[in-house]
C-alpha cells in the first residue's frame, strides 16, 4: 500500500490501543470474541475521534495552499466540526464552522454543551443555518467559503466529515496498516471489523486498506445516516479513488462494501431505544462510553449481529470505537434516570 508517498501532519498520538471486551463477549454468549480499537482515544485535541486521523493526511495540502482559515460543516452537534476547531487551534488557523440542523432536538440544551460548547471556546466562528441533515455538498459551506474570501481570508475546504476530499480516505487505509502491525503483535488477525458509517471515508479507507489482504468486505459498515443508499454509493465513490491515490491493484468493487442498514432508526440522529440499550450495556459491562448518534448504533448494530449469528462461531471482531461521546450531553433528557 503506497501511502508513504503522502505527507502527514502528526495530530494523534500514534497507533491507537486494541482493547479485548470480555464482559461483553460473554454476555453475549461468548461464541465471538470482541475487542475495540479506539480512536476515541487518538489525540489530545478536544477528546480526539476519527476526523482527527483523517485529518493528518489533509493538514499538509491546506498548510501548502497558504490558507488561513479552516472552513468547514456538521450539524449542531457535529463531532468533525469541533475536532477542525481544535486542529485549527493547535496549528494557528482561524476556523469558520458551518452547523446546520441536521437533528430534530428535544432537549433545551441541545446548541450549547458538548461539541458546539468546546467548538466556542476553542475559538471557531460559527453560523448556525437552518437546513436539515445532507451528507453532500451544501450551499451553506460554499457561502461560508466565499464569505471568508470576501472577508480578505484565505479559506481551505473541508467537506462534511472531511469525506469527500481528494485525501479523505488516507488515514483509514493508515487505520489498517496499523491494525495488521498490531495483529502480528497479538499473534491473530481479526476475521471482522465493524465500523458506523456516514459521510463515508472512514469506511472507505478501511475497505481500501483491508483490500491489501482481501478483507475489504469484511469492513462491516453500520450505517448511522438513514440514507443510506446516498451514503453507500460516497463510500464506493471515495473508496474507488483513494484506492487510485494508493494504487491498490485491482482496486475497489462494489461487493467490497459492506453496509447494514438496519440500525439508523428512527432518523440520522435520533437513537432508537435499542441504540440506548446497546449505550448502556456497554457501559455497564466495559465502561467503554458510546454516543447515540453515532456509536450508539454501530454498537446496537454489532450487538444484534452477533445475537443473529452473522459471525460465525469463534469469530474475532473488532470494533472501531471512532469517538463521538462529547454529543450525549446534548441528550440528556434520555439518560437522566440512567
Ligand atoms: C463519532 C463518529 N463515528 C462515526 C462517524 C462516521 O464517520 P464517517 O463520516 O467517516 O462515515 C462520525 C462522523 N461524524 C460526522 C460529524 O459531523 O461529526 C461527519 C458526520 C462520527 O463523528
Amino acid at each position: 500500500m503506497n501511502l508513504h508517498k503522502f505527507e502527514k501532519y502528526p495530530l494523534t498520538f500514534g497507533p491507537t490501543p486494541i482493547e479485548s471486551l470480555p464482559r461483553l463477549s460473554a454476555h453475549l454468549g461468548g461464541d465471538v470474541e470482541l475487542y475495540a480499537k479506539r480512536e476515541d482515544c487518538n489525540s489530545g485535541l478536544a477528546f480526539g475521534g476519527n476526523k482527527v486521523r483523517k485529518m493528518e493526511y489533509i493538514i499538509p495540502d491546506a498548510i501548502k495552499s497558504g490558507a488561513d482559515t479552516l472552513v468547514t460543516i456538521g450539524g449542531v452537534q457535529s463531532n468533525h466540526t469541533r475536532q477542525v476547531a481544535a486542529i485549527a487551534a493547535k496549528i494557528g488557523m482561524k476556523c469558520r464552522l458551518v452547523q446546520e440542523s441536521w437533528v430534530p432536538f428535544n432537549d433545551a440544551v441541545y446548541d450549547r454543551v458538548g461539541n458546539i460548547l468546546m467548538s466556542r471556546v476553542m475559538g471557531a466562528q460559527i453560523e448556525l443555518v437552518d437546513e436539515g441533515f445532507d451528507i453532500g455538498i451544501r450551499e451553506s459551506w460554499e457561502a461560508a467559503l466565499e464569505d471568508v474570501k470576501a472577508k480578505g481570508g484565505v479559506p481551505y475546504a473541508i467537506p462534511a466529515g472531511a469525506s469527500v476530499h481528494k485525501y479523505g480516505g488516507l488515514g483509514f487505509v493508515g487505520f489498517a496498516e496499523e491494525v495488521r502491525a498490531q495483529e502480528a503483535e497479538l499473534g491473530f488477525k481479526f476475521d471482522y471489523v465493524v465500523v458506523c458509517t456516514v459521510t463515508g471515508s472512514t469506511h472507505a479507507g478501511m475497505a481500501v486498506g483491508f483490500a491489501a489482504d482481501g478483507r475489504a468486505d469484511k469492513v462491516v459498515g453500520i450505517d448511522a445516516s438513514a440514507t443510506p443508499d446516498q451514503t453507500r454509493a460516497q463510500v464506493l465513490a471515495i473508496a474507488q479513488k483513494t484506492a487510485d491515490l494508493v494504487e491498490l491493484e485491482g482496486g475497489i468493487l462494489d461487493r467490497d462494501i459492506t453496509l447494514i442498514e438496519d440500525y439508523a432508526y428512527p432518523l440520522y440522529g435520533v437513537p432508537s431505544e435499542e441504540t440506548n440499550e446497546a449505550i448502556r450495556l456497554c457501559g455497564r459491562l466495559e465502561g467503554m462510553m458510546t454516543d447515540p448518534v453515532y456509536e450508539g448504533k454501530s454498537m446496537q448494530g454489532m450487538i444484534d449481529l452477533v445475537r443473529k449469528g452473522y459471525f460465525p462461531k469463534g469469530s474475532k471482531v473488532l470494533y472501531a470505537h471512532l469517538g463521538g461521546v462529547p454529543a450525549i450531553n446534548a441528550y440528556s433528557y434520555i439518560y437522566r434516570n440512567g
